[in-house]
């Protein structure tokens, strides 16, 4: 565990570019991996949870090389994965541990899937359980944790899933699952979550499609699928860049330009929420970089006023909430947030996490069950108590959030450890460093 103290902070200006969006960057390796042939991918975020879902990808018969700063993947086809060698260690990343077992649980293979402190206590039935119906077996750890071992089934049976919690990992595993069992899987979706696995599956020539019905999304892939491998560019990670908008939203004298973000409609609530909350965040160069939208943010200091936040914008910034309280702890009056139930079954409960740490550098709030309720400082540093020192639970968005907060805070904030950060941002200290130089 390696601590650190985020000092308070000069304006931050500049140009910054945050690295590849983390969900476009598994799902370029897990279909690039299931496609015949050779896939480049430029962007590629080389983060822990990324190269986990890459290790595993090999593990299972995939050859992933870097070639300069691209990423080299040759693929085995669908329904080629090979059972691998050893248990896969899926670190700290839900996103690699449930897309990879719907990948698995339609291939006649048997695979162990273990992780860190953090990610064995994440629920795994709301995967477990769709696909067992379409034929694939489980030993979990109780209370349906990892580690686990599980069987795929080969030829799988199609399902139609209606989704019970709204998410976009679930959706994926049934719908990675789907590519490799013969006829017609059908996912339903009562709100719309992030939908890279739909764009991105079509872009390499799966037959699937999306129909609106009453709000509702209906998304059926035809299997077995012919993935044939595709140039991909990774935009930049919308929750990377977040961090960047709050810290410069706060920090008086910014004026910042992050670039190349994408803005996926199913990702960019935070920028909408911080806009509503008086936010200056100005779009450049609209334009469009591997079938997602795509712009360069400009955003300087404000003044922020709290605000309540609308539960359905939740699924497009479900990421991003951790940073929203640190906005919410520098604006003034009250912001309430609710519907964030799923914050809790996060790398940490993020709900309970935030007003522990938020509480430490001296922020007055309430915490509900699906919530916080937050009082903000109206732009006055914030002050924490003596020696707090924020406890990050192997989650890298409290160790980035609670950064920020230190960067608007009268004596800095303590992290307990900085190294979760790598999951997902590698070079996070350093941009901030050099936006603050
Ligand atoms: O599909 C994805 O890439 C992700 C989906 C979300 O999880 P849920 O599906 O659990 O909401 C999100 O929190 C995670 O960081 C990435
Ligand atoms: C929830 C996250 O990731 P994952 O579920 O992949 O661990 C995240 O990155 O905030």
């Amino acid at each position: 565990m390696t601590a650190h103290r985020f000092q308070p902070s000069k304006p931050l200006t500049g140009r910054i570019r945050v690295p590849g969006d983390k969900s476009i960057s598994h799902r370029s390796l897990m279909f690039g991996a299931l496609a015949v042939g050779h896939s480049r991918i430029s962007g590629l975020l080389e983060g822990e949870d990324v190269l986990a879902t890459a290790a595993a990808l090999r593990a299972m018969g995939a050859s992933i090389a870097k070639d300069g700063d691209d990423w080299i993947v040759d693929g085995v086809g669908v329904g080629g994965l090979l059972q691998p060698g050893q248990a896969l260690d899926m670190g700290n990343s839900g996103t690699s541990t449930r897309l990879l077992m719907g990948l698995v649980a339609s291939h006649g293979i048997t695979a162990a899937f273990t992780g860190d402190a953090s990610l064995s206590k994440r629920p795994m039935n709301r995967v477990i359980d769709p696909l067992s119906t379409m034929g694939a077996s489980f030993t979990p750890s109780p209370g349906g944790t990892l580690p686990l071992m599980m069987e795929g089934m080969q030829p799988a049976v199609p399902i139609t899933y209606r989704l019970p919690v709204a998410s976009a990992q679930v959706k994926s595993a049934v719908l990675l699952a789907g590519l490799n069992t013969p006829g017609i899987t059908t996912v339903i979706e009562p709100v719309p979550t992030r939908d890279h696995t739909e764009r991105m599956l079509r872009g390499f020539g799966a037959e699937l499609t999306v129909e609106e019905d009453n709000g509702e999304r209906i998304i059926r892939i035809h299997g077995p699928a012919d993935l044939h491998p595709c140039d991909i560019v990774v935009p930049g990670d919308p929750s990377s860049a977040a961090f960047f908008a709050v810290a410069a939203s706060i920090v008086p004298g910014s004026d910042l330009v992050i670039e190349n973000v994408g803005l996926n409609p199913t990702r960019d609530g935070i920028f909408r929420v911080l806009t509503q909350m008086g936010a200056s965040i100005d779009k450049l160069d609209e334009r469009e970089v591997g079938g997602e939208p795509v712009a360069d943010l400009r955003v300087r200091h404000a003044s922020l006023k709290g605000i309540e936040i609308d539960p359905t914008v939740v699924p497009s910034m479900v990421d991003e909430f951790p940073v929203l309280f640190v906005a919410a702890a520098m604006a003034e009056g009250t912001t309430v947030t609710r519907g964030l139930e799923e914050l809790r079954v996060k790398e940490s409960d993020r709900i309970s996490a935030m007003a522990d740490a938020l509480t430490g550098a001296g922020v007055e709030l309430e915490e509900a069950e699906d919530g916080l309720i937050i009082e903000g400082s109206g732009g006055a540093p914030l002050r924490g108590t003596a020696n707090s020192r924020t406890k990050t639970h192997l989650d890298h968005r409290i160790a980035m959030s609670m950064a920020i907060a230190g960067l608007a805070s009268r004596d800095g904030v303590e992290i307990d450890s900085i190294d979760p950060i790598a999951t997902s941002f590698p070079n996070f200290i350093a941009l901030l460093e050099e936006a603050a130089a």
